[in-house]
């Protein structure tokens, strides 16, 4: 599909408001035809030939022509900017539609920066595009082109000489336009990095503040912000090098109208009031001359912006969907069968060979080395990607074959990098379960030993926590993506990390409940802390991708492998820890 095809997708249904104001668009460049044919008439027989008595009549035409033509404008322009907006509506709805099927691949290799850039400037030139170029383009091609006819139908030489002239304009502005195409697509790549710096420093101003290192940004930050100036000032340059040129044969336009219409007023063959027509038409040529220049660059303009928003609606989630069957609630029956797995754009196997099974009612707990593939792991089970090689069955059925939001539905997750929404606290734990009462949320928040802050807190359940759950402590925040992933009555729960930032005695609390509510639940745990994975029915030590100790606490600390040594290392901490207590 090209450009063309892909833009009047978006306005099909849009066709008669928009033929509508290209009709006017033609009309409202008929009228503009009166106005030099009118002042022509005014020289000639008005003031030459002295029929006063039309002078009213002439000038009264040309004021009813000239309300006619800004009303007819107004309608086209707001019927143009009726279908811009609608089109754009649409977009926005396809992009964003677009943006929250694709898979965590594309995420982890596109930076937000990029993705903002496309939501907001792109989408803008394809709305400016719609609103204002479309029926420039009209305008002035239909200007052009009236002109041309009308002058023709005065004074065929004089005529031929300003196209001549006209058709040089066209070429200089079409060269100039080949070498500004290029650089378009530099601005709009420039313009996403920048984008990049700017939301990478509201995301991580803590950071920065913590290190003082805001001299450092603002430094990083001007290298781009003079790379977008300099890639514009680039553009410019192009535009300076040709606009003397384009101006110069726009004015000799006027010169040789002057000239030539000049020695055949006065040889007799043409009427001063034919000069003076003649002169009116002239910015029917030179504008749309000039205008080109303009509109061109609005093109190139689109067409960099429409590319990078073709791009991001033509990303393919690797992760297939298969048709939903028969939906129901999954067991929790889940199996490792020998998966591995490597990241997209990595050689090295983040997962070799894991295989184990979980029944429902389980507690597989999973330690190990960081970076040793524990969270990779839990991944592949809400299918945030696909293993390599090998095949995980959930319910005894290759996970491949279930469907996306089926499957997820069946799964809570507490995600090691907590994300709550700016939103309340009742809104974040209920967003796992929309229809949840209060109470529901409430009794929920208290297995998840988060009642007692919330009801702290001045507005208690109804406190809006910041972006990324702002004026929460790290134990807090745990304890809310704790509540809101169990709020959620899942057959599986995945626990990745959940109360690293809670002190022991919590972690101790949360275990007791979790073990009243999860008698069905196949349960995943995640963790550095052995008192946390002790009671698992399976513990899986993991290293470097590879499962290498399996078993019970009993059979690992028989092992006096990895286990046993973690064991010995942590005991004495915990033991400090309850006798505080
Ligand atoms: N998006 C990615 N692309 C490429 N490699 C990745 C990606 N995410 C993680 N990795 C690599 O995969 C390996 C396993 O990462 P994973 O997050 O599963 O480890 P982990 O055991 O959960 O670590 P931790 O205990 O620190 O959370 C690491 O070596 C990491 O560098």
């Amino acid at each position: 599909m090209n450009n063309m095809q892909w833009v009047w997708s978006y306005i099909r249904n849009l066709k008669l408001s928009l033929f509508t104001a290209m009709f006017l668009v033609v009309v409202g460049s008929v009228i503009s035809m009166f106005y030099p044919l009118l002042a022509g008439r005014l020289v000639d027989d008005v003031i030459n030939k002295g029929h006063s008595e039309l002078l009213l009549p002439l000038l009264g035409t040309m004021i009813g022509l000239m309300f006619l033509k800004s009303l007819i404008r107004y309608v086209y322009q707001m019927l143009c900017e009726k279908v811009s907006q609608q089109a754009l509506f649409n977009l926005r709805e396809e992009l964003y539609k677009k943006l929250l099927s694709l898979d965590f691949d594309f995420f982890n290799n596109t930076r937000v920066g990029d993705i903002m850039a496309r939501m907001t400037g792109d989408i803008e030139a394809f709305r400016h595009f719609l609103a204002f170029v479309v029926y420039n383009i009209v305008e002035n091609m239909t200007l052009l082109l009236f002109a041309i006819y009308m002058m023709m139908q005065i004074n065929v030489p004089i005529t031929l000489i300003l196209v001549v002239i006209t058709f040089f304009i066209g070429i200089v502005t079409f060269r100039m336009s080949r070498e500004v195409k290029p650089m378009f697509y530099e601005i709009r790549q420039s313009f996403s990095r920048l984008n990049s710096v700017v939301q990478e420093n509201i995301s991580g101003n803590r950071v920065v503040k913590a290190f003082a290192r805001e001299d450092f940004e603002i430094e990083k930050f001007t290298i781009h912000n003079k790379d977008y100036n300099k890639r514009n000032m680039d553009s410019a340059k192009v535009w300076v090098k040709y606009l003397p040129i384009v101006d110069s044969l726009t004015s000799f336009l006027k010169v040789a109208t002057l000239l030539v219409g000049g020695i055949f007023v006065m040889k007799g063959t043409f009427s001063l009031g034919d000069l003076i027509v003649f002169n009116g038409f002239l910015w029917m040529l030179d504008g749309p001359m000039r205008m080109s220049g303009w509109l061109i660059n609005d093109v190139q303009r689109f067409v960099a912006s429409s590319y990078k928003i073709r791009e991001m609606l033509d990303a393919e989630s690797k992760i297939t969907n298969p048709p939903l069957q028969n939906a129901k609630k999954l067991q929790g029956y889940v199996r490792f069968d020998q998966v591995s797995f490597q990241f997209a754009d990595s050689d090295q196997h983040v997962l070799k060979k894991v295989s184990f099974e979980a029944k429902p009612g389980q507690t597989v707990a999973i330690l190990g080395a960081t970076g040793s593939g524990k969270s990779t792991l839990v991944s592949l089970i809400s299918r945030f990607y696909d293993a390599s090689e090998g095949t995980l069955f959930i319910d005894h059925e290759d996970i491949r074959n279930l469907e996306l939001r089926d499957l997820r539905s069946s799964i809570s997750t507490v995600m090691q990098d907590i994300f709550l929404f700016s939103d309340t606290i009742e809104g974040n734990i209920a967003f796992s379960e929309p229809n949840a009462t209060f109470s529901q949320v409430e009794s929920i928040a208290r297995i998840a030993d988060a009642h007692n802050f919330i009801m702290k807190l001045n507005e208690g359940y109804d406190t809006i926590v910041g972006e990324r759950g702002v004026g929460l402590s790290g134990g807090q925040k745990q304890r809310i993506s704790l509540a809101r992933a169990l709020l959620r009555n899942a057959s599986i729960l995945i626990l990745d990390d959940t109360t690293s930032a809670v002190d022991m005695e919590t972690e101790f609390k949360i275990q007791q409940e979790l073990k009243k509510i999860g008698s069905d639940m196949t349960i995943f745990v995640i963790a550095h802390r052995i008192s946390s994975v002790m009671d698992a029915d399976l513990i899986l030590i993991m290293e470097h991708g590879e499962v290498i100790e399996r078993g019970t606490h009993e059979e690992l600390m028989k092992q006096e492998g990895y286990y046993y040594n973690v064991f010995r290392e942590q005991l004495g901490d915990f033991n400090q820890q309850k006798a505080v207590s």
